[in-house]
């Protein structure tokens, strides 16, 4: 049964900071027990200023990079080095600056790569790509996620159909409410794999969907997003402002 745990900050820069700082000990602690560490990444703003004050933090130096896999939770559907793309963003942000392992750095396919503008097949090559180290899903230290004004986490929407795809672990979506239209996404069972499920929200904009999310309200996505173990909603004081009210 996952405990989840909620954890709030003053503000957004603190969020940032804490995370960060949070984020290193883990993938430390991951090394030091199997010599390897997994990690999800998001997209949005709070996510990259994580990566962004993460380069700022001397304890990064604790990390071996090159015995680090980075995933995507989802992808903006787009040709690659688009400046909308979360893996774009991710890498101005950090990654493009640390000796990481290319082969460990799993992008989500672009628009322009081997599948073309085809969602579903790029969306079934990564989750081929998640089997190649034997099991359906390789190890999750920590998945993060920022979380919509709408409750959605991922590329997974409120009343959206791949909300509840659960016969595959990756997922092509349409019509996305949040453009780009067209995306790529770990499936809800996918995220539930993780160990430690991140939800990371900052921001007045946030405050309705953090509450009723925690409130369990199982409309939206948010509220089934929980790690194996710990589920962790990482909050400024602005999104948790209506915490426990209801
Ligand atoms: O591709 C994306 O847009 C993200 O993966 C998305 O799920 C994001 O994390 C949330 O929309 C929160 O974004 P903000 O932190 O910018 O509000």
């Amino acid at each position: 049964m996952s405990k989840t745990l909620v954890v709030v900050v003053p503000d957004a820069d603190t969020l940032a900071a804490t995370v960060a700082s949070r984020l290193i000990a883990k993938i430390v602690d991951a090394q030091a027990e199997r010599g390897s560490a997994g990690v999800v990444l998001t997209g949005g703003r709070i996510a990259k200023r994580v990566l962004a004050a993460l380069k700022e933090l001397p304890e990064a130096k604790a990390i071996d990079w090159a015995q680090l896999d980075l995933w995507w939770g989802d992808e903006r559907f787009l040709p690659a080095g688009d400046p909308e793309r979360n893996e774009t963003q991710a890498r101005e942000a950090l990654l493009d600056a640390l000796p990481l392992d290319p082969a460990r750095v799993h992008a989500m396919p672009a628009s322009d790569g081997a599948d073309g503008d085809d969602t579903e097949a790029a969306a079934a090559r990564y989750a081929a790509e998640l089997r190649l180290g034997g099991a359906d899903l390789p190890p999750f230290d920590v998945l993060m996620l920022g979380v919509g004004e709408d409750g959605h986490v991922a590329s997974l929407f409120p009343e959206h159909p791949v909300l509840n795809e659960t016969g595959s672990t990756t997922a092509a979506v349409h019509n996305s409410p949040k453009p780009p239209p067209n995306r790529i996404t770990l499936t809800m069972p996918t995220i539930q794999s993780a160990d430690e499920v991140w939800l990371i929200a900052a921001g007045p904009d946030k405050t309705d969907s953090v509450s009723r999310a925690l409130d369990g309200d199982k409309l939206l996505p948010a509220a089934h997003a929980t790690g194996r173990t710990k589920t962790y909603w990482l909050l400024d004081k602005a999104a948790a402002a209506k915490v426990g009210e209801r």
